[in-house]
């Protein structure tokens, strides 16, 4: 039970009375708080009910943390005390108080949790914010959930004591921009926990009537852990709503996917449909249950660099932590709850990290989630284009982070290569389609697919109708170079090396193009005459393969990162310098096979102009500039005279 009568009218709605000594201190809200509250409040929101999902989460947050803290400090809580939350309306004065007995919060918490947002990727959400996304998707993510009740409240007074502590404060605050602290009267004061009162709007009074609360509690709140009851303001009786019991321990049978759904926007602050629900119990060498969630939507904090996870630690139906990474990192988009029977209550964070009951069933519910990502493969193949869609990029990470899950990640990986178009294709559906004499899986690297389609080094692979990986994410480019490969087939970056793409043989060519092609002597010549004249910009010049239409392009050595990778790697170090590149020329190009003759009649700088250029071009193809814009410019307009004069 919440004791002491913290409910009674008369004290939770007049402000406390304070020492005299002890003023009340007016504090600015942080700006991006401000920001916060000024789209909370002026937007038009469609869905206001979910400042009270998101009260009601951070009062039982606060219960579940002092369960927590006082196994090993029972001083902390009274005598055979019950953790619960009290909704209490007040329909006539247009009041709502959420009261919890948890935590509480002291002076200090106080001003830094209801005046600031600690979270990294606050400004980007605010951003999305003001674009116009729905906010009831995005608020419970990025830990603004508190702000949320200035949308339904002209005021909201917050009183909270510390557990353990001998002061209580009061926090008010209209939304306006500033809100003040104050100390509150320790007779009116929880014994420990938070009362949040809202002076409700007058648009928004049909917050302070039961049915509405109920409706509300009954949608969004009915599986979290600690129970929910309501009492209106005035009257002893209080009415349980929810009884506070741990959806994971019931049977599978007896859940409803609508409750799935609420106990995972609950537990992961996303309201989309869960893609996969993940729900068993492990018994045998260590005991525990698992309710997970892969979700369809991209949490936002994806990408963020701390690549922390959001799997919730509990021992025994007592929430631990939510801060100790079960599953490895790249598996970090995985949300919900592991309750384990082996660990003590009373285990230390400390004791938390590298404890071999944990990182055993880490390692089961990775398999789980992997296997279960497969098997939605066969069974429901848009499902999982969308978990692909949005994961798989975070999924890749672990081909190079974690090693012996390769295969695994491998059979579930799909990509767009030059034979995918708007599907996807696996490695297996990749080596069934070998072309004959090929022996490595090729790939491109690029920052966009549609960069990495259009590479001029893909044009002999598409004319020889071999297949390519088109790679566009950042991840891709380390994992291609750890990963051995793929059923004994090594991956093979076209852009990096020589193309050994003679062994694969080409469609017979019309002999009409056949005429085109400049002889071999003469092509030999003028690779020699480039190699001079370009000795300083490129390692070496060669005739190519790769090459269809375009008459250049430009490759990395044998050895060392292919050209993706070096632009990333530059990019982090501020363009560190690499080896030279090699320039490939198409001897069946029209403008290589007028350079052969042009050097053969002695027209030297035109060809050196001309050599120029196709370097310069090469590099603009690559995403590049020319290393010397105002010598290419010159010579562009030098060409171009020739040619049109
Ligand atoms: N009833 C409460 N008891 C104790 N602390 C609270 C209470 N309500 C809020 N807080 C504190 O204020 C902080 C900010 O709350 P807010 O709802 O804005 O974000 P959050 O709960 O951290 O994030 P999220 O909404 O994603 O769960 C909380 O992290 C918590 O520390």
């Amino acid at each position: 039970m919440i004791d002491d009568g913290t409910m009674t009218p008369e004290n939770s709605t007049e402000t406390t009375e304070r020492p005299a000594d002890a003023p009340a201190e007016s504090h600015a809200f942080q700006a991006e708080v401000s920001r916060l509250l000024h789209l909370m409040v002026h937007s038009v929101y469609s869905n206001k009910d979910i400042f009270l999902r998101e009260l009601v989460s951070n009062a039982a947050d606060a219960c579940e943390k002092l369960r927590w803290r006082a196994i090993a400090e029972p001083a902390l809580i009274g005598d055979g005390e019950r953790f619960e939350i009290v909704i209490e309306a007040d329909p006539a004065a247009r009041r709502l108080t959420i009261a919890d007995n948890g935590i509480g919060m002291d002076r200090d918490e106080l001003v830094a949790n209801l005046g600031t947002i600690a979270r990294s990727g606050t400004k980007a959400f605010l951003d999305e914010l003001s674009d116009g996304a729905q906010p009831s998707n995005l608020i419970g993510q990025f830990g603004v959930g508190f702000y949320s009740a200035f949308m339904v409240a002209a005021r909201v007074r917050v009183t909270s004591r510390k557990a353990g502590s001998a002061e209580a404060w009061t926090w008010t605050s209209d939304g306006r921009g500033r809100f003040e602290i104050e100390p509150a009267a320790l007779p009116g004061a929880p014994a420990h926990g938070t009362r949040v009162v809202l002076e409700l709007l007058e648009d928004a009074a049909t917050y302070a009537e039961e049915a509405t609360i109920e409706r509300i509690v009954r949608e969004y709140s009915a599986h979290i852990p600690v129970p929910i009851a309501f009492a209106t303001a005035g009257e002893a009786e209080r009415k349980a709503l929810t009884d506070g019991s741990a959806l994971w321990v019931k049977p599978k049978s007896e859940i409803t996917k609508e409750e799935y759904a609420e106990f995972y926007g609950n537990v992961s602050g996303q309201w989309d449909q869960p893609a996969l629900t993940l729900h068993y119990k492990a018994e045998g060498r260590h005991e525990y249950s698992v309710l997970v969630f892969v979700p369809s939507m991209k949490p936002f904090d994806l990408f963020d660099p701390a690549r922390k996870g959001r799997v919730k630690l509990y021992v025994r139906r007592v929430f631990i932590s939510d801060e100790v990474e079960i599953l490895p990192a790249w598996a970090r988009f995985v949300r919900g709850v592991v309750d384990s029977e082996d660990l003590p209550l009373n285990i230390s964070r400390e004791m938390l990290q590298k404890n071999p009951v944990l990182e055993a069933i880490g390692k089961n519910v990775t398999t789980k989630v992997l296997t279960e990502i497969g098997k939605l493969a066969d069974t429901d193949k848009d499902s999982f284009e969308k978990v692909w869609g949005a994961f798989g990029p975070v999924i890749k990470e672990g081909l190079y982070e974690d090693p012996e899950r390769r295969d695994d990640i491998f059979k579930i990986a799909r990509f767009k290569t030059t034979r995918s178009g708007d599907g996807w294709r696996s490695l297996a559906d990749y080596v069934k389609d070998l072309k004959e004499n090929q022996t490595r899986i090729y790939y491109v690297t690029a920052d966009t697919a549609e960069r990495a389609a259009a590479s001029p080094h893909l044009e002999g692979f598409r004319k020889r109708d071999v297949e390519v990986l088109l790679l566009s994410d950042p991840v891709d480019a380390f994992w291609v170079r750890s990963a051995l490969g793929y059923e004994g087939k090594p991956f093979q970056s076209i852009t990096q090396g020589a193309a050994d793409l003679d062994a694969i043989p080409e469609p017979a060519k019309p002999e009409a193009d056949k005429a085109d092609e400049a002889p071999a002597a003469d092509v030999a010549a003028l690779v020699a005459h480039l190699k001079t004249v370009l000795e300083a910009e490129v390692a070496d010049v060669r005739p190519s393969a790769r090459l269809d239409e375009s008459p250049a392009c430009l490759v990395a050595p044998d050895f060392g990162p292919d050209k993706q990778f070096e632009k990333i790697i530059a990019r982090h170090q501020g363009g560190a310098a690499f080896a030279k590149p090699i320039l490939e020329i198409n001897p069946r190009h029209a403008i290589v096979a007028a350079m052969t003759r042009r050097l053969a009649d002695n027209d030297k700088s035109l060809v050196d102009d001309a050599a120029h250029l196709l370097l310069g071009q090469a590099r603009i193809l690559d995403g590049e500039a020319p290393a010397h814009p105002s010598d290419f410019g010159k010579r562009l307009a030098r060409v171009m005279a020739a040619v049109l004069g």
